[in-house]
């Protein structure tokens, strides 16, 4: 949910357990007068609870099926990120079709569909679009030519809450957004203050005094709509999980988080028209939630381990995660495991600084290469953060680092759902399918193949099936598994993967048919698994298609052969 990144949520098959109700959960709580009814969206089905340690939440009243939407909202408000700006549509978050976008020729940083989506978004352009000239003319380099996405996006915030009125439900719904105003710490005032002064520049207000026709009296209300903007924005993105922006929905905001949820926040993209509505926030049910249960996302990336879930948790959110995952005390998180020293098949929770002893799960065999794990892990941290960073603006140096690292961290004997090995992978197989040679070689595709696997196999300890993320890293081995092989070998063996030839073809089904279930339930059933799960779904019936003309050519083939004497 964290603005700035998608934080894909995870989790482990061992924590599978419906969660208890929370017991410290107090009744329904609605801060607003009769007149003025917040939260429409919500479905009947569920209900705003405060607890002591959380405040409010979104707690279910009926029993809920894995893979069913819970409610699908417009965000209130919603921009993409700059450097997206000119491959999507500002209005409907489409990508641009073939016939290209329609830039805004006044101030020629955002882009349209057509002159539809421009018209939907010009009550709130026509401000931006004055601001952003006005930036760009001000800025020192053609680089910080456009403003962050986070005083965009507050911009966007101020200026419909004028149009929607200081008194309506729309500004109800924001103002009553959690703020963490009173409790900051120290350290974030620097960045609270150069927000602040960002976004009175943008406004082109010539003091803090003319935020009041803003509804912002004091720099206390301007320190509650950073602060509310900060804990309360969600990452949105296209329908393979890709971030695009920005997002803020009081409605969604509801929802506390744990790093073993029982939800999701996805935008499909489901309907037919791909205009309509979009971009459209989906809450999507991702195991059976009973009635007296609390509805949960994950707020960060929960593929990482526990120490980096928290202090990530701490600094945006302000709050020390008590989840059933942060609280159990695992024998081996796969997230912070390496295979036994003997080869056992067990596993070894990871060395650290602090417990350097660590033993096999199963033959209890110590593992001696402590330093040397150590090690590899912190390069391989550093290799990450890197090439995390530099990964559009120089995807060559990033690619080095992924390739450089992955073989580094096995050898040390990480796992494949291992912080950072999993993170690598998953960069590195994105760098492989995005660069794919033309013509491609046998040994590149293979390539790519094992790396996607190694990454699925990492992503399977951790999520259990029925997650988008899952759903999206198998549809895409699948596509990949269903290339054409550019010199397909003769023979296949039981130890050799890929498999070459039609075992490959029916391993692409198999993988497109799991991926089919995930999606299914990640991306809602109401949706066919969003605009990818449908993709999933043409693919499958061609190629069953094509197995079909295949099995049936063999068995002309055998039928045409006189039988050996
Ligand atoms: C998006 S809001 C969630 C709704 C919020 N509880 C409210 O009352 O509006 C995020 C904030 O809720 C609180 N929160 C969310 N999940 C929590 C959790 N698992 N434990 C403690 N606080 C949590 C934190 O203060 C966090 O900054």
């Amino acid at each position: 949910m964290s603005f700035s990144d998608l934080r894909a949520s995870r989790k482990t098959k061992s924590y599978v357990t419906g969660a208890p109700a929370r017991k410290d959960a107090k009744e329904v709580l609605l801060e607003q007068s009769p007149s003025l009814p917040l939260y429409r969206d919500l479905p009947l089905i569920t209900e705003i609870r405060t607890c002591d340690t959380s405040g409010r939440g979104l707690w279910s009243k009926a029993n809920l099926r894995a893979g069913q939407v819970l409610f699908a909202v417009k965000p209130h408000v919603a921009v993409l990120s700059t450097e997206k700006l000119d491959g999507y549509c500002s209005t409907c978050f489409g990508v641009a079709p073939p016939s290209g976008l329609k830039r805004c020729t006044q101030c020629r940083s955002v882009w349209y569909c057509d002159s539809t989506c421009q018209t939907k978004d010009w009550s709130v352009h026509k401000h931006e679009c004055t601001s952003l000239q006005r930036w760009s003319k001000a800025a020192p380099s053609d680089d910080l030519s456009i403003p962050s996405d986070a005083i965009r996006c507050m911009g966007r915030i101020l200026w419909k809450k004028q149009r929607k009125g200081l008194d309506s439900v729309w500004t109800g719904e924001l103002d009553s957004m959690q703020s963490h105003r009173k409790s900051l710490p120290l350290s974030t005032s620097e960045l609270y203050a150069h927000l602040a002064h960002s976004l009175v520049q943008y406004l082109g207000l010539s003091s803090p005094d003319e935020l009041r026709q803003f509804g912002i009296n004091s720099s206390g209300d301007l320190v509650d709509l950073i602060s509310r903007f900060t804990t309360n924005t969600f990452t949105i993105t296209d329908a393979a999980l890709c971030p695009l922006g920005a997002s803020v929905s009081p409605t969604v905001a509801l929802i506390n988080h744990s790093c073993d949820p029982n939800a999701v926040i996805v935008f499909p993209r489901a309907s037919a028209n791909p205009q309509a509505e979009e971009p459209l926030m989906h809450v999507v049910v991702l195991r059976n939630i009973v009635p007296g249960e609390e509805i949960m996302t994950a707020y960060i990336d929960t593929t990482l381990p526990r120490s980096l879930r928290q202090e990530g948790l701490k600094e945006t959110y302000h709050f020390d995660c008590r989840c059933q995952l942060c609280e159990s005390h695992l024998d081996v998180d796969p997230r912070e495991s390496m295979w036994c020293p003997k080869a056992c098949g067990g596993m070894c929770p990871l060395p650290t600084e602090e417990n350097p002893l660590t033993r096999c799960n199963e033959c209890k065999s110590a593992v001696q290469s402590t330093d040397a794990v150590l090690d590899a892990v912190r390069v391989g941290q550093e290799a990450l953060d890197k090439a995390t960073a530099v990964q559009f603006k120089d995807p060559a140096k990033a690619r080095q680092l992924t390739t450089k690292l992955i073989p580094i961290l096995t050898s040390a004997g990480l796992t494949p759902s291992c912080h950072p090995l999993l993170g690598l992978t998953i960069l590195h197989k994105s760098f492989l399918i995005s660069s794919f040679p033309s013509p491609c070689t046998q040994e590149y595709l293979d390539d790519t193949i094992r790396v996607a696997r190694k990454a699925i196999t990492g992503l399977t300890s951790i999520h259990r099936e029925g997650h988008p993320v899952l759903g999206i890293a198998l549809a895409e081995l699948a596509k990949i598994l269903a290339v054409d092989e550019p010199s397909p070998r003769e023979t296949n063996g039981p130890g050799i993967y890929p498999p070459s030839g039609p075992p490959r073809l029916k391993l692409a089904l198999d993988t497109f048919m799991r991926a089919r279930n995930s999606l299914m339930i990640g991306f809602g059933m109401v949706n066919e698994g969003g605009e990818i799960g449908r993709h999933v779904r043409e693919v499958l019936v061609s190629l069953e298609k094509e197995i079909g003309v295949w099995k049936q050519g063999v068995r002309n083939v055998l039928q045409d052969t006189p039988k050996l004497k």
